[in-house]
């Protein structure tokens, strides 16, 4: 198969070029700069190499290089930015720091042809790109010549086709240099030579031999939460091994409404493996009595569901393996620059201690897919398109939707009224697929309010709906206000005790998806 080695130096949109790769049909992976060698690419064996962009710079002493023999291998390197900075550095060329900076939309001027523009610009041409740098390379190194220029950057791009060397000053991974992809596109096929046959179709192939490979004739258990992960990984470990295959689906009480019922209804509908639901409410409600603090909240759930699957596995005579649908963003572990350990924002519940308390091998099929790729497989799996298409919902449930007050069942019953109030009209006003997620969120607060030529002192319930392409990054839905006046009146008169309704209009950064 196919490959592209990506070398992460850190840069904030290295994921990008990996998803552009990919959706050029061509398998690739992202590895940290400090992890990577000569050996080990040779070992990884890609086609090609593109070296990222980073917040560091080459003009200072002690910053990240590439591995010198990288450059020795034979092998095709695209360097962007920061990438293309330190291969002219590498080679023998000089980088500096300019006055000239360019942040945002720029533009380059097509001054030569290359391979790399082949197809896609012609000589002459003006073309949008997005920049964001300081440095600028000032001298060529050997070998190279300028094919394009921007304002801040006399060397905007380069090439030096004979080695298969080149480097763009701008980022072709982002959507606003908007013939990027054509570029990358340019490099993995009509540079590298890959052929572009890497689809789902073939993924699900190699995926299913992996894992009959690797579980043998052993018991396996997956934790079906309802979510696309789960689903698709179950799903695909099924076809893998059949009847060693078991799923748990935990109420813990802290489901949607109706959730549960439709979440074993659809699956007993379309799937023949063998599920188990275990309604444990009682055991979750009662551990999370009068907890507040966020933290404890999660790390109490995720105590607990290591609990129900250890005992259901003991019911089932035990499992040697735990199928997960840990996804390549929950992978990569990308390049910190900050300095020391990174800060926990929260804990995802994450079913993470349970292998090794249970002694238990990890089955990760989807551990090298994005969200939108683990949909196209499931579509490759024949799932149902409603099963594909729902938003995330987290592990913790609704319990996170209750910040900084104690879960009780009265409080969840009244989020649950107004959250499925929110989704019926998204859905009815045909928004469901436009959103990441969408959910109701209940405050600590209690308002003054008129109701009925009476006084109401009653709860605020906030809305949150995001766009996102991971979850990484987000931005509110910009609903028209008519759409949000008719939720607000609807939540407002069908469900007792709320008088209030507030839009949360707050992006991620800084804020996060969930209040909790
Ligand atoms: N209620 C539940 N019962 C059983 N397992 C669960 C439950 N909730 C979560 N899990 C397990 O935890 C894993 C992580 O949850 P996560 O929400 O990240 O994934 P998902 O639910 O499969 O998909 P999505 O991200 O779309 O919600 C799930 O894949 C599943 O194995
Ligand atoms: O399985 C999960 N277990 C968790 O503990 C958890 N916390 C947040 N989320 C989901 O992750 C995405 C990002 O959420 P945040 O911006 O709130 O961190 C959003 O999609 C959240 O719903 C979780 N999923
Ligand atoms: N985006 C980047 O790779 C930036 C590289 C380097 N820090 C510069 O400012 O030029
Ligand atoms: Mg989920």
């Amino acid at each position: 198969m196919d490959r592209i080695l990506i070398i992460d130096f850190g840069s904030q949109v290295t994921q990008l070029i990996a998803r552009r790769v990919r959706e050029s049909g061509v398998y690739c992976e992202i590895h940290p700069f400090n992890r990577v060698s000569e050996d080990s690419i040779r070992a990884f064996d890609p086609r090609g190499v593109i070296l990222s962009g980073s917040p560091a710079s080459v003009t200072e002493i002690d910053t990240p290089r590439a591995p010198q023999g990288l450059f020795t291998l034979g092998l095709p390197v695209l360097g962007i930015c920061y990438g293309q900075q330190t291969m002219v550095e590498q080679l023998g060329g000089r980088v500096a720091s300019s006055d000239h900076r360019e942040f945002g939309r720029a533009f380059l001027d097509v001054t030569a042809d290359c391979a790399l523009f082949h197809d896609v610009w012609a000589v002459g041409e003006r073309e949008q790109v997005w920049m964001s740098h300081g440095d600028r390379v000032d001298h060529l190194a050997p070998g190279f010549r300028v094919v394009g220029t921007s304002d801040g950057a006399p060397c905007a791009a380069i090439a030096d086709d004979d080695r298969r060397f080149y480097g763009v000053q701008f980022h072709p991974e982002v959507t606003h240099t908007p013939h990027g992809a054509a570029l990358l596109r340019a490099f993995t096929h009509g540079v590298c030579g890959c052929a572009g046959d890497w689809t789902m179709a073939a993924f699900k192939d190699q995926a299913i031999a992996r894992i009959r490979a690797q579980v043998g004739a052993g018991r396996v258990l997956c934790g079906l939460s309802g979510g696309v992960d789960s689903a698709v990984t179950a799903a695909l470990v099924h076809e893998a091994v059949g009847e060693q295959l078991a799923c748990v689906y935990v109420d813990h009480g802290l489901m949607r409404q109706g959730e549960s019922e439709q979440v074993e209804a659809v699956f007993r509908d379309r799937f023949n493996i063998r599920l188990v639901v275990r309604h444990a409410d009682d055991l979750f409600l009662d551990a999370l009595d009068g907890v507040t603090d966020p933290e404890v909240k999660r790390k109490t759930i995720g105590k607990l569901f290591i609990d129900v699957f250890e005992d259901e596995a003991g019911k089932l005579g035990g499992a040697d393996f735990l199928a997960q649908g840990t996804l390549y963003p929950d992978v990569i572990e990308s390049v910190s620059f900050a300095g020391g350990p990174s800060v926990t924002i929260k804990s995802h519940h994450n079913v993470g201690g349970l292998p090794e308390r249970m002694n238990m091998a990890l089955v990760e099929p989807l551990r090298e897919l994005f969200k939108d790729e683990v949909r196209a497989l499931g579509r490759e799996l024949g799932l149902p398109e409603t099963m594909i298409g729902r938003h995330p919902f987290p592990g913790p449930g609704l319990a996170i939707r209750l910040p900084d007050q104690p879960v009780t069942r009265e409080k969840l019953d009244t989020l649950r009224k107004a959250d499925v109030i929110y989704l019926e009209e998204i859905a009815r006003a045909g928004l469901y697929d436009a959103i990441w997620q969408a959910f109701a969120v209940l405050l600590p607060v209690r308002s003054v309010g008129v109701m009925g030529d009476g006084r109401t002192h009653d709860h605020v319930i906030a809305l949150r709906a995001v766009t996102a392409t991971d979850g990484m990054t987000a931005d509110y839905y910009p609903f028209d206000h008519t759409f949000l006046g008719r939720v607000a009146n609807r939540i407002i008169n069908e469900v007792r005790g709320v008088n209030r309704v507030v839009y949360d209009i707050t992006s991620k950064p800084p804020g996060t998806i969930e209040w909790e």
